[in-house]
């Protein structure tokens, strides 16, 4: 009796070794302790077009580690799986756990917030509002997928010209105005706090300035709100943004406006600072921080502007997207230049058709 038990003892081992030697490394190694669904990812985030600013954004948000999902889409799909294999190399420096790509938008699907840079980009010397038609045209294949997929998300619009292209994906998403945000002059603001606090010597984060309106040639400088630690320049010198001023500080501005165009004439295009400041509006966003941003924004009825048009004011950023925006006190002129700025995007937005 003894000895039948033995053999049967035996024979156990036996199965229970030979099931383990067929057992993969991965079984061996890991004991599962659930193996239900997986679960949506909770931050994730899509950029659409990874051409020099999409990639800009991408290697940005990445290195914030924002999100726990990075999904890339665009119509070049050697160009799309190379960018894509390269980030995920990168994994070991990275915390952001998946970094998927593909031509369908189905890889976009639980985007908590969408980055739209697809599309055509200035050549020297050519305006942002000239790239208008050819823009809204990918426009209106990329927009529907995008909400197909993710219809609870916020979209942020980076293709140029970014305040028409905004208010071009407001009316073809058809998401609430606050879940659809122009990059605007958030761009233009960084460039004018970098320029202002190099001639001051300080850092840019310790001068408070504002750039409005369009992003690009009729953008506005706040003159009136500028100061370094509460103290207002314009107390320091009422001239201050005028050709009266001998200082001169408006050539400040003008180098602002002009920045593109000369880095486009040096590099043939820009991408840096744009996916540096992307970056730090998702910031904004994903954590709910209510900071205050010059992103662009639906208008209408503010400022004494009566066409539904997208420009940059100061707005609160948090999980629900443009909170609110700041009624910031401005002079006549500040106001009468915030009217033009509307004037121009909305005599190119009057034109545009089957939105
Ligand atoms: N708002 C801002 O402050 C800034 C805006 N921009 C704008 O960003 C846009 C992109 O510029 P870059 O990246 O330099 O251009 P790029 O030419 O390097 O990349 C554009 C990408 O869009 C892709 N694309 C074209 N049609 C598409 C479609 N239907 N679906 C998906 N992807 C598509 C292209 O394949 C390409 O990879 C331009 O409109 C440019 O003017 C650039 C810098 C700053
Ligand atoms: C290209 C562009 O819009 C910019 O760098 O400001």
């Amino acid at each position: 009796m003894l000895i039948s038990w033995w053999f049967l003892y035996l024979a156990a081992r036996n199965i229970i070794d030979q099931t383990l030697d067929m057992a993969s490394v991965l079984q061996k190694l890991i004991m599962p302790m659930f193996s239900g669904p997986a679960e949506p990812p909770r931050n994730k985030v899509t950029v659409v077009g990874v051409g020099q600013v999409g990639m800009a954004c991408a290697i940005s948000i990445l290195l914030r580690e924002f999100c726990d999902e990075l999904a890339l889409v665009d119509v070049m799909e050697d160009k799309l799986k190379g960018e894509m294999m390269d980030l995920q190399h990168g994994s070991l420096f990275l915390k952001t756990p998946k970094i998927v790509a593909g031509k369908d938008y189905s890889v976009t699907a639980h985007s908590r917030i969408v980055v739209v840079t697809a599309g055509v980009r200035q050549q020297e010397g050519e305006s942002r509002l000239n790239l208008v038609q050819r823009n809204v045209n990918i426009f209106k294949h990329i927009i529907p997928q995008i909400v197909r997929y993710s219809p609870n998300c916020i979209l942020i619009v980076v293709s140029n010209p970014v305040d028409v292209l905004t208010y071009v994906t407001w009316k073809l998403s058809g998401l609430p105005k606050h879940r659809v945000i122009g990059s605007g002059t958030n761009l233009d603001s960084a460039r004018f706090r970098y320029l202002m606090a190099e001639r001051l010597g300080i850092h840019p984060s310790s001068f408070n300035g504002w750039i409005l309106g369009e992003h690009g040639d009729s953008s506005v400088p706040v003159w009136s709100g500028a100061n370094v630690a509460g103290v207002n320049l314009q107390n320091l010198n009422p001239d201050i943004g005028t050709d009266a001023d001998q200082e001169n500080w408006t050539e400040t501005h003008r180098k602002v406006v002009d920045s593109a165009y000369e880095v486009i004439k040096l590099k043939g295009y820009t991408n840096w600072a744009i996916g540096l400041s992307v970056a730090d509006l998702i910031e904004s966003l994903m954590k709910n921080l209510n900071r205050i941003h010059p992103v662009s924004t639906m208008v209408k009825g503010m400022f004494g502007i009566g066409d539904e048009v997208y420009l940059s004011l100061p707005c609160v950023l948090n999980s629900n997207g443009v909170s609110s925006v700041v009624n910031m006190t401005l002079t006549d002129d500040e106001r009468a230049q915030l009217k033009r700025s509307a004037d121009t995007l909305w005599n190119i937005q009057r034109d545009l058709k089957d939105l």
